[in-house]
């Protein structure tokens, strides 16, 4: 299989490249199980933030990350975005979204006790990895919604065409592929 090595800080991993269309590959990069890359990107990516009061992100790969940069930043409550709206939601905000891996139509919900939680607060929102940019801009729909105020807006990973933007915090770039057939 071919890999792409991506380099964070000191550490080093190869990541499978995967076909997700005829025609486009993404270097697969998971962060759920990874204890060591969560650890030591949260401090690099941590160091260029704003100050805010609370961090948000979308489940599910955001959510180790968000974890442990709320920690280091000394944040003792996180909020997390969920893909699907739940039985114990309170008066939840719903919005559709498609991300690059999905290609195809899925919801992120902000619980009404959450979105009360971050109103009138200085947010960031924060992912593993920014691609099209359809889940950030979701995302932040949602907090705006709620009354948040989107102070900045990071990432582990920019994936091709995001490395180009200037309105998001990242630690390194990971390019787009072509399929081989
Ligand atoms: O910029 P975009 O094109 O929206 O891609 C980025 C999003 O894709 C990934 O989530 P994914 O949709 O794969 O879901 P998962 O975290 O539940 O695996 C990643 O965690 C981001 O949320
Ligand atoms: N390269 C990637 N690997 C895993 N999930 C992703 N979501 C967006 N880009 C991704």
């Amino acid at each position: 299989m071919k890999t792409y090595t991506l380099q964070i800080g000191d550490i080093t991993r190869e990541l499978p490249i995967i076909p997700i269309s005829d025609t486009l590959s993404i270097a697969s990069f998971v962060i759920l199980g990874d204890t060591e890359i969560v650890s030591k990107s949260a401090p690099l990516l941590a160091e260029k933030l704003p100050e805010v009061d609370v961090l948000v992100t979308a489940e599910a790969k955001g959510i180790p990350f968000v974890y442990e940069l709320s920690k280091q930043l000394g944040m003792s409550r996180y909020v997390v975005a969920r893909k699907n709206v739940k039985p114990y939601m309170d008066m939840p905000l719903v919005n559709k979204v498609t991300s690059i891996t999905t290609q195809k139509e899925q919801l992120l919900c902000l619980d009404g006790a959450d979105a009360e939680f971050i109103k009138g607060k200085r947010v960031a929102l924060v992912d593993d990895v920014i691609s099209t940019g359809e889940s950030l801009r979701v995302l932040e729909e949602l907090v705006k919604e709620a009354g948040a105020i989107v102070a900045a807006k990071a990432a582990i990973l920019a994936e091709g065409d995001a490395k180009n933007r200037e309105d998001i915090f990242y630690l390194e770039y990971l390019p787009l592929f072509q399929t081989i057939k």
